[in-house]
């Protein structure tokens, strides 16, 4: 995209915002404040200290990281029971957030699920997207044991520039404190603080079933935003998308590590960019997704810059304006969402101001390098597919 849309924007995704509201070497780019307070600092004053001290983010300077290896993802949706038995066999309730995107369950415990229900987990949050749980005790275990739990869904992220609980840098953390202005600086410069994006797209094998679970919440507000990009994709022509077919777009984490060290922060890894398919087929069911975002994705290889530009804008406004394909999480004390990276597109919003911390803890586990697969004349297999859930094919009372 144009040079200039690369900055205060593209530091939201993994929460730059949040993680630029405490520790003294913090200031959020494009904002005048200063945080020279600690979060525990923070509670002493407009709210109550953090009830998940622990994961409070350090920003460790003196690590640096290596390049990521490439690694062999294996993708264990594919071995999963599509009537979820396992997953489901005690749930009191999986009802959808919208008909084509989300679900919400109530009863089951992730951190006690099989091998088996972790399959179907995969597969489920494939499927729907992305999935919110109720109830869970994900943020009252010993760290080690979430990061376990996650490690079985694929080789854990290390983020760049965020920061993270101490002695656990594969945890990212979201975390916004009293006296945070960092919605405020954003709306200086823009009119909103939506920031669609799927997370750190720029690596050469991205994110997919990813976990965010929440640790303090404010009452109302802060809402995470989900977009359904296979069902993005199935909204264009076949004469769209088989334009689309082909294409391929760079995507670069240099802007994100660029602000963080502007800001006096850390860069734990050196920058890199990998070229994607535009479209990508998520290797458990098949389905095709549009996988461009306006924070990462830079330039349609090949395509001259008012062209690439032209057609970028044109699939953002698609992402963002479908309202009838998105899902909006509200969270509340011990909730865990699950999406997948690959097929969705999502945002934080920041739009409460009284002070109350908001502080949550993603586990984000990698996936395979994204493929692509021909086009075809019927794309509606990822209806079906959701339409059997919907009417409860997975043998789950809804
Ligand atoms: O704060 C949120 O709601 C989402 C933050 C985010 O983009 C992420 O953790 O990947
Ligand atoms: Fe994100």
């Amino acid at each position: 995209m144009a040079p200039g849309i690369v900055d205060p924007p593209q530091t939201a995704p993994t929460s730059d915002f949040a993680k630029a509201s405490v520790g003294p070497k913090e200031a959020f780019i494009g904002g005048p404040q200063v945080f020279n307070k600690t979060a525990e600092e923070q509670g002493t004053e407009k709210q109550p200290p953090a009830t998940h001290p622990k994961y409070l983010p350090v920003w460790d300077a003196d690590t640096i990281y290596p390049p990521l290896e490439p690694f062999t993802h294996y993708e264990h949706g594919k071995d999963a029971d599509p009537m979820s038995p396992e997953l489901f066999h005690e749930a009191t309730s999986v009802t959808e957030l919208t008909p084509s995107t989300g679900s919400e369950v109530r009863g089951i415990q992730l951190s006690a699920l099989t091998k088996q229900g972790k399959d179907q987990l995969a597969l489920f949050t494939a499927q729907r997207k992305v999935v919110v749980f109720r109830d869970q005790d994900l943020a009252d275990l010993p760290i080690r044991e979430a990061l376990d739990f996650g490690s079985y869904f694929g080789r854990l992220h290390i983020h760049p520039t965020s920061g993270a609980p101490k002695g656990y840098p594969e945890v990212h953390l979201v975390h916004r404190g009293a006296d945070d202005n960092t919605a405020m600086g954003l709306l200086k410069s823009r009119t909103n603080t939506v920031t669609w994006h799927s997370d750190v797209t720029y690596e050469n094998q991205p994110p997919g079933t990813s976990f965010l679970y929440v640790l303090d919440t404010p009452t109302a507000g802060g809402d995470t935003l989900f977009s359904n990009q296979a069902e993005a994709y199935n909204r264009l022509s076949p004469e769209f998308q088989k334009r689309l077919h082909g294409l391929r777009a760079l995507h670069s984490g240099h802007e994100q590590a660029q602000n963080s060290k502007s800001r006096g922060s850390i860069v734990r890894r050196e920058p890199v960019t990998s070229v994607h398919p535009v479209i990508r087929t998520h290797p458990a069911t098949g389905e095709k997704a549009i996988y461009v975002n306006p924070q990462f994705t830079r330039h349609i290889v090949g395509y001259k810059q008012e062209e690439s530009d032209f057609l970028l804008k044109f699939l953002y406004d698609h992402i963002a304006l479908g309202q009838d394909f998105q899902a909006r999480v509200k969270w509340a004390p011990r909730t865990v969402v699950v999406w997948d990276n690959r097929v969705t597109a999502h945002s934080a919003t920041l739009d409460w101001a009284n002070g109350q911390r908001r502080h949550l803890a993603r586990i984000t586990p990698q996936a395979e390098r994204p493929t692509e697969t021909s086009f075809e004349a019927h794309p509606e297999k990822g209806s079906e597919l959701t339409e059997n859930l919907v009417n409860g094919k997975n043998g789950v009372a809804t």
